[in-house]
């Protein structure tokens, strides 16, 4: 179901009510919920395969009509339907409800890398629609006021007073943003150069306009610069009602600072630099926003500025030298970083802020270093349930990228020595990532889009992370090579045979942008969009962060999106169902770890979808894999078409019935266990039954409630779980109920502790605690300890952390079950 605000407000009209009944029910925070949570879902399959063949339509279309002469377009006119889409945007935004908008990416886009110079100057009566114009570049001007849909919408006139309307994507800082940031970058008058630009139809086929993909075929031009100089306008320059002085320009970027509009301070702040190049408290401030920007190179430069001078002291000084520490951090490179810190403790030693940034300096090192045992992990998993950028340094474990040919791209990672079960691989904070906000009722704009390149729906959070990864790129150009080496689809050439960096500090040079302007100027290295658009496709995590545990199982997941993140170096890890490593996240931090000891030299796999059944993980795999080869799948096809697609019906069915009544009765759910069985041919070895997890789950979780009732039954309760342990490809040791525990099993876990659970299953830790608890009830303390130690040790090779996160993360259930008050955890 796809609700918006306009059918939710057109639904309530046709109910007969009253206009001010209806904007009442708008602005009741529940219907804000609603139109909130229902509306970041994705379009139905069906939409998304129409959606698909109309952009398909198009493309077919307009290639057939091929290039043709441009259509004059009248200036006032144009100016005109700026202003209205102006107040359009500033009218859906004051809400209620979610603008909504659906966009189409990965269709083939142009991206120039012919250096400014090489290229000819072109005019716009000399341009054609449905042509990119090869070699040649367009100087041209605003002159009205900017707009946005998905792209910055722009009224320009070329040399000779030609109007069009431009749309520049992927510009850094503007991805959804507000007018007033739009207002600051792209003011009345502002001198551009578009290197080898594209003037296509809208959809509609209508109108023309000048398509500009990549932010660095947008060249901004400051009046000195020789193609600005030499230009001679038909028509006069708009009126700026712009300041013209630096300290007007700093007042006006400390008023968006103040606002939070980090990315229109620093546009106002080099504008000031502009005037006056080395005024200390403009480059300062500017630096301070691009540190909040992440823009650290730029904000190096700006604070070796200052520091050249060395005459600069006092709190100057102390300003100058605490943000080139922060930059620093910013870009991992603690020890550099930890330098500046304690620079500025030595000239003041009151500077207590210093003092917390020196020790987080420290403790980034240890990680770096040191590894799983440096991690606070209890910290990192509090602090992810509040925001999901959390603070760590990077790890790279005893890992290394090798050749794998037969995989797409041709590499993969492997082991460097032997490794145990649950050891940590590697961890990473993403090289990219947006997500949702934490309260999505302050959400005002929503963008969903279909890829023509992988067929599939993508959230906003998919659409935000390629904007988010070129930004990165802008600001830090000598990092590019991190996402441009990244597998990129089979429409793309290879990547290089191997992968030459870590996130390591020491491996980016600290390369600024040219004129230390992060936005389009003169770039250092030409942005390849639809190559960042096709890595995105094919790397992107959705990283669903760890959460407490609770008694819901067997559902499934929920639609609602986790965010889009692109990591580096994680990116080279293949897919397998049932890989030889799994992953969880602790906000955005992937953390990879062993499923069972490999040997030095063995290939680190990891699943990229989960799923219960063989064709919900085949559909979900599509794009990147034709027929899954794991050990798992290769199973389940043994037991042919039919039956798998009986599971997965089987599945569906059970799921659906479980979310319409949380109470399952036993009964259903033992005929669900039996018909799921009856899949599985006996000749077929499984070791692991996925969708036999979700049965088992949810048999034991029906026991379980009548065992609320019914003390008696928690030995059927325990019995249930121990089949979700088997399911996951867990063998149990020991499955008494009742009676003494033999010595021999007493001296171990009541599981085989060769591997962790396929799919990085929680469940099987929750099923641990449960089966714990039933003990418990049973008033087994000896079975309720070993079952709870079993709980850790899974958990532990699951996601880490040891005991002190196994307490926290189980606290609610601990404590329901009784088990921290009979046996203390
Ligand atoms: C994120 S990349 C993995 C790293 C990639 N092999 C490389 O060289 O950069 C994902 C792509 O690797 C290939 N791949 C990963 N696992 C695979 C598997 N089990 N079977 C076949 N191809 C696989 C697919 O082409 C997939 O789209």
């Amino acid at each position: 179901m796809d609700v918006d605000l306009a059918s939710v407000t057109a639904m309530l009209r046709t109910m007969g009510l009253p206009a001010s009944a209806v904007q009442a029910a708008l602005n009741d925070p529940r219907m804000r919920d609603l139109l909130g949570s229902v509306s970041r879902s994705l379009p139905a399959e069906d939409d998304i395969a129409s959606q698909l063949q109309r952009a398909r339509e198009q493309f077919e279309r307009e290639k057939r009509l091929g290039p043709s002469s441009r259509t004059p377009v009248p200036r006032a006119a144009l100016a005109m339907a700026m202003d209205r889409s102006r107040n359009e945007l500033q009218e859906a935004l004051k809400g209620p409800g979610v603008l909504q908008r659906n966009t189409t990416v990965g269709f083939p886009k142009h991206s120039s890398n012919t250096p400014l110079e090489q290229l000819t100057p072109i005019t716009l009566s000399k341009m054609q629609v449905r042509r990119t114009h090869f070699g040649s570049y367009l100087l041209c001007r605003t002159y009205a006021a900017p707009s946005r849909f998905v792209a910055i919408s722009l009224a320009i006139e070329d040399t000779d007073g030609q109007a069009q309307m431009l749309s520049v994507y992927n510009l850094p800082g503007a991805f959804l943003a507000s007018l007033d940031t739009l207002d600051e970058l792209l003011p009345p008058g502002t001198v551009l150069v578009l290197r080898e630009p594209t003037l296509k139809m809208d959809n509609e086929g209508q109108n023309a306009f000048i398509r500009v993909d990549s932010p660095t075929d947008v060249v901004f031009l400051t009046d000195d610069h020789p193609i600005a100089r030499g230009a001679r306008w038909r028509t006069n320059a708009p009126r700026s009602r712009l300041p013209d002085t630096a300290e007007a320009w700093k007042e006006r970027g400390n008023v968006h600072f103040k606002h939070g509009r980090h990315f229109a301070a620093s546009i106002a702040y080099t504008r000031g630099l502009q005037r006056e190049p080395s005024s200390r408290p403009l480059l300062l401030n500017r630096a301070l926003t691009y540190i909040n920007l992440e823009y650290y190179s730029a904000a190096l430069v700006d604070v070796h500025t200052v520091l050249a001078n060395p005459t600069v002291a006092g709190t100057d000084r102390i300003k100058a030298l605490f943000r080139t520490g922060r930059a620093h951090y910013g870009r991992k490179d603690y020890a550099l970083a930890r330098r500046e810190f304690d620079a500025v403790l030595a000239l003041d030693p009151q500077q207590h802020n210093s003092r917390g940034w020196s020790k987080r300096c420290e403790q980034r090192i240890r990680e770096t270093h040191q590894g799983d045992r440096s991690y606070d992990w209890v910290q990192m998993f509090k602090d992810s349930q509040e925001n999901p950028r959390l603070d760590v340094a990077d790890w790279v474990g005893p890992v290394e990228v090798a050749s794998i040919p037969a995989r797409g791209g041709g590499r993969g990672v492997v082991t460097t020595k032997a490794v145990q079960v649950g050891e940590l691989l590697m961890l990473f904070k993403p090289y990219a990532a947006a997500f949702p906000p934490r309260d999505t009722r302050t959400v005002r704009e929503l963008l969903t889009s279909v890829n023509m390149m992988t067929n599939e729906g993508n959230v906003h959070e998919q659409v935000e992370v390629v904007a988010c990864a070129i930004a990165k790129i802008m600001a830090e150009p000598s990092s590019a090579h991190l996402v441009s080496e990244l597998y990129a689809g089979p429409d793309s050439p290879p990547p290089p045979s191997t992968y030459s960096a870590t996130s390591r500090p020491t491996d980016i040079a600290i390369t600024p942008p040219v004129n230390n302007i992060p936005i389009a100027n003169v770039a250092t290295r030409d942005i390849d969009v639809l190559h960042i658009d096709r890595v995105c496709s094919f790397n992107n995590f959705g990283p669903n962060s760890l959460k407490p545990a609770t008694f819901r199982m067997g559902a499934s997941e929920t639609s609602q999106s986790c965010g889009s993140a692109l990591y580096t170096l994680p990116s080279l890890v293949n897919h397998a169902c049932a890989g030889t490593a799994m992953w969880t996240c602790f906000g955005d931090v992937l953390v990879i770890r062993a499923t069972r000891a490999l040997k030095a030299g063995e290939e680190v796999t990891m699943p990229y979808a989960s799923g219960d059944s063989y064709l919900d993980r085949s559909t979900r795999l599509k794009k990147h894999i034709e027929i899954c080869d794991c050990w798992l799948c290769v199973q389940e096809r043994l037991d042919g078409e039919e039956r798998c697609r009986e599971r997965k019906q089987l599945v569906d069915a059970a799921q659906a019935k479980l979310l319409a009544s949380p109470d399952r009765p036993i009964p259903e759910a033992r005929a669900f266990v039996k018909a799921l069985a009856a899949t599985y041919r006996p000749e077929t070895a499984h070791e692991i039954k996925p969708s036999m997890m979700a049965a088992y789950g949810q048999l034991a979780y029906a026991l379980g409630l009548k065992a609320l009732r019914q003390p008696s039954m928690y030995g059927e309760v325990a019995e249930a779980h121990m089949q979700v342990f088997e399911s996951a490809g867990i063998v149990v040791t020991d499955k008494t109920v009742r009676g003494p525990i033999s010595s021999l099993s007493r001296k171990n876990l009541p599981i085989a502790t060769t591997r962790a659970p396929v799919g990085n299953r929680q469940e099987t830790a929750m099923s641990a605690v449960m089966i714990s608890a039933s003990f418990c009830s049973m008033d087994d303390l000896q079975r309720a300890r070993r079952w709870l130690k079993a709980a850790k040790w899974l958990n532990n090779v699951v996601v880490g952390g040891g005991d002190a996160l196994f307490r926290v993360q189980y606290d609610h259930v601990l404590k329901k079950t009784y088990l921290l008050d009979r046996i203390g955890a």
